[in-house]
């Protein structure tokens, strides 16, 4: 059944409250067809938890990453944006420096950045002031210039660009914008990475391996790129370059949101946070209650190689299928009581959520935006238990994405 609904995921009420819609549309729809509009392109929605998971986002020959993950078709067959055994071996690049000991070593740096945050704030007179400035935004930028091996001073041109690629990606831009934001950012990696083959030329190495991560080479993953082969060689400039982007665009303002929706939805009814104070054991649960229940990133795309069926409606072949993390986030069958945000949900249901995705391109960032979610409420309980809500701010504009771009909090 597709047509029985209507669903806008542009409207007004979508747009503000999407677990809401999103949720209605699972509900009354799973497998929905949206007809071009005009504006936009004839477009599928799946909201099934269990057939998103093991049919859209598992290894298969029919729904393709190559077209991009974005409603519009960018096709470039580089870095992530491939399927199959390619695309397995060039994650292997970045997840090997990611595995659980090295995202263990990476508290340290995040608990002095949480810390150095929460000073700043402590010495704000009057105690007020934006999360998201002061503590939201600035933790995931400068963790992503930390691991891709940019100053951290840079974190707000990371921001700034982040926030325009993903508009560019997943918004309306203008022709020729989105190489425009391009020129700015690639010499900014290029000079990086031609920083570290100058240090590989000045010690002799033709062909640099795992021992020269932290010893000849800085050891993070603009070294571990320039270290790394995918299918017996070496990865291209663009290769390169691709894995920056996954970095800048994947891992900010997605973290961002995740922590700002932690505490909104924690601060908004006082009693969530009085109890997590009480229960600190609680912080895993509350983390992917949030991550469920506010997904950073709502839905992402695939493309059909292939005609196929889903729900016994016939697709065909080059159909847009949309993937609602947001409604499969609310699926009954999986998180009874779903409109409920639970803090005390338990953690096996809880970390049903698709909000990383699921299968062949499951987010390797995962355990860092979890660990600095958790380090932003251990900390926070520390030293800033006081802490209230006083006002959300704007949605942000992608409409893919869901967050908003500051929370007016007070403390004493
Ligand atoms: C709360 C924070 C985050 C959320 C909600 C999130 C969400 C996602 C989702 C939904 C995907 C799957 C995309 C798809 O299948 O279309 C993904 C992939 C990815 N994410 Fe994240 N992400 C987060 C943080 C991060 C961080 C911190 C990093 C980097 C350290 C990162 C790097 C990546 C990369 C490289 C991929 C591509 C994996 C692949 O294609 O094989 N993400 N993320």
């Amino acid at each position: 059944m597709t047509q029985a609904v209507e669903f806008d995921p542009f409207s007004p009420e979508a747009l503000a409250d999407p677990g809401t819609a999103y949720g209605a549309l699972r509900a009354a729809c799973p497998f929905h067809h949206r007809p071009a509009d005009g504006t936009n392109p004839d477009f599928y929605v799946l909201s099934d938890h269990a057939e998103i998971r093991s049919e859209v986002l598992a290894d298969n020959p029919i729904w393709s990453f190559r077209f991009g993950n974005a409603m519009k078709d960018s096709i470039s067959d580089i870095g992530f944006k491939t399927d199959g055994a390619f695309h397995a071996a060039f994650r292997q690049v970045v997840q090997r420096g990611l595995t659980p000991p090295a995202v263990r070593a990476l508290r340290p740096r995040i608990e002095a950045i949480v810390d150095e945050c929460i000073d700043v704030m402590l010495a704000i007179p009057g105690g007020r002031g934006d999360f998201y400035t002061l503590l939201a935004l600035p933790l995931p930028a400068r963790m992503m210039c930390l691991m891709l091996g940019a100053p951290e001073a840079d974190y707000q041109n990371y921001k700034r660009w982040s926030d325009t690629l993903q508009f560019l990606t997943f918004g309306d831009p203008q022709p020729g914008s989105y190489e425009t934001v391009l020129k700015e950012i690639y010499p900014h990696f290029t000079a990086l990475i031609e920083a570290r083959r100058a240090l590989l030329a000045q010690a002799g190495i033709e062909e640099p391996d795992l021992t020269h991560l932290g010893s000849v080479l800085p050891d993070d993953f603009m070294s571990r790129a320039l270290i790394s082969t995918v299918e017996g060689r070496r990865l291209t400039h663009e290769e390169i370059l691709n894995i920056c982007l996954a970095f800048l665009t994947g891992g900010q303002e997605t973290t961002t949101n995740l922590i700002g929706h932690l505490m909104r939805r924690l601060l908004e009814d006082p009693e969530r946070w009085e109890k997590l104070k009480a229960e600190p054991d609680l912080i895993d649960n509350a983390v992917e209650e949030s991550l469920r229940f506010d997904p950073p990133v709502l839905a992402h795309f695939r493309t059909g190689l292939q005609p196929t069926t889903v729900h016994g409606l016939d697709v065909p072949e080059r159909a847009k299928l949309m993937f609602s993390i947001c409604g499969a986030n609310r699926d009954p069958s999986v998180f009874p009581d779903p409109d409920t945000f639970r803090i005390d949900r338990p953690l096996p249901q809880a970390k049903q959520h698709l909000s990383f995705g699921a299968g062949v391109h499951f987010c390797l960032g995962a355990p860092v935006a979890r660990l600095e979610a958790r380090i932003v409420l251990e900390k926070l309980i520390e030293r800033l238990p006081s802490l209230r809500l006083l006002g959300v701010g704007e949605r942000v504009r992608t409409w893919m994405y869901w967050g908003h771009t500051g929370l007016d909090v007070a403390w004493n």
